[in-house]
């Protein structure tokens, strides 16, 4: 009988707070269709402010606001976007962009720490002389932090680089940042510089901030006008909405505090893991809140083996691949539950050892 619970499947499992559901109960609400509701347009206010742009907008899902963002900078047929082949948006949005917005992808190689070459983006673009043939290139998308890539933070040089190339080119630069809080805390570096060169941001309110649900749409007052009704369209767009915005607007308040604690969490964890044989943990690549490791072959432990193991002592993971996990630390991880995890891990992968070891012992019994 499962008597404690360590979620480290993602950061989109957090309860909300107390001080989240107070908020919501108590929150200032009005139809947000039909006019304004008071409590959202004080959240989208603020987070218009802190990241640097002139209006907000919250979305129901990281992933709404990235279907969002792409089709708005790309409203004329037959554009197409460059962004990353193991970006958020080309691997787990359902291909939305195209299937619903008749977008097309291409897609560059995301390099380890999670950027795209400036110079395959530019070779990318495409040229005019080729327009009867080819899509036009309208948008460029980065991801930051990477999640795929393990959390890796893009730099504000490196976006701004990008930034330059979009400009000379006149297409938009959109940033999924689902985690852009995690990569300014990494970082060092303010949200709103580190966005500066992006002509929209999608910023996940439900990750690391540890809200209930919902995302904000940062960007131009015209982008966001764009925006709010390209989610009418969709469906997204919720009446007392206010409820939502309470808890976001203390989860902004209250966690982004919290994410570097969350950074340190997740480096204890892999400096663990990398003691532990059989595993490969590159603990010098974690830089926010995500740990990936490898399970070498010669061990042949199933990760599915190993998740299902854990999952009987109360550890959730995720299997990142058919030979990675990965862990994913948020503010109601502690650090007790960190120890408490990784002693699981390696009783775990002695159990599927002694498995594999008693089996080979039986398969060898009946053969002779
Ligand atoms: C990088 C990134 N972008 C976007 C999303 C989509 O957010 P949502 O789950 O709210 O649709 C996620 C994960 O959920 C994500 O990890
Ligand atoms: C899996 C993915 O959709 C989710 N955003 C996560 O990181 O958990």
């Amino acid at each position: 009988m499962v008597t404690r619970t360590v979620d480290l499947r993602s950061d989109t499992v957090t309860k909300p707070s107390d001080m989240m559901r107070a908020a919501m109960a108590n929150a200032d609400v009005d139809d947000d269709v039909l006019g304004s509701d008071p409590t959202a347009f004080r959240f989208q206010s603020e987070m218009a402010k802190v990241m640097g742009k002139e209006a907000a907008v919250f979305v129901p899902s990281g992933t709404m606001a990235n279907l969002i963002s792409v089709l708005v900078h790309c409203e004329v047929r037959g554009s197409e976007v460059i962004l990353g082949d193991d970006s958020h948006i080309h691997v787990y949005e359902n291909g939305g962009i195209s299937t619903i917005g008749g977008v097309h992808p291409k897609t560059i190689k995301n390099n380890p720490d999670g950027t795209i070459d400036i110079n395959q983006i530019e070779a990318a673009i495409r040229k005019p002389k080729d327009e009867l043939c080819f899509p036009t290139t309208r948008l460029i998308c980065l991801e930051n932090t990477q999640a795929n890539c393990g959390g890796r933070c893009l730099s504000a040089e490196y976006i701004d680089s990008v930034g330059v190339l979009a400009k000379k080119y006149g297409l938009k630069l959109h940033i999924d940042g689902a985690r852009i809080f995690n990569a300014s805390v990494a970082l060092g570096v303010p949200v709103d510089r580190l966005v500066q060169a992006a002509d929209s941001v999608s910023v996940c309110l439900s990750k690391g901030l540890g809200a209930p649900a919902g995302s904000v749409i940062v960007g131009s007052k015209d982008f966001i006008t764009k925006a709010r009704r390209l989610m009418k369209t969709l469906g997204g767009c919720m009446r007392q909405v206010g409820v939502l915005c309470a808890a976001a607007h203390v989860a902004l308040r209250e966690n982004v505090s919290k994410l570097q604690d969350d950074h340190r969490k997740a480096k204890f964890f892999a400096d663990g893991l990398s003691q532990i044989e059989h595993f490969s943990t590159d603990s010098a690549s974690v830089e926010t809140n995500m740990v990936f490791f490898k399970i070498l072959d010669t061990s042949r432990i199933p990760p599915e083996r190993l998740c299902e193991i854990l999952e009987e002592c109360g550890v959730l993971l995720l299997p990142a691949s058919s030979t990675s996990i990965r862990i994913v630390v948020h503010y109601q991880i502690s650090e007790s539950d960190v120890h408490y995890a990784l002693t699981c891990i390696k009783n775990a992968v002695h159990q599927i050892l002694a498995e594999k070891h008693q089996n080979k012992e039986s398969n060898g019994a009946i053969a002779t």
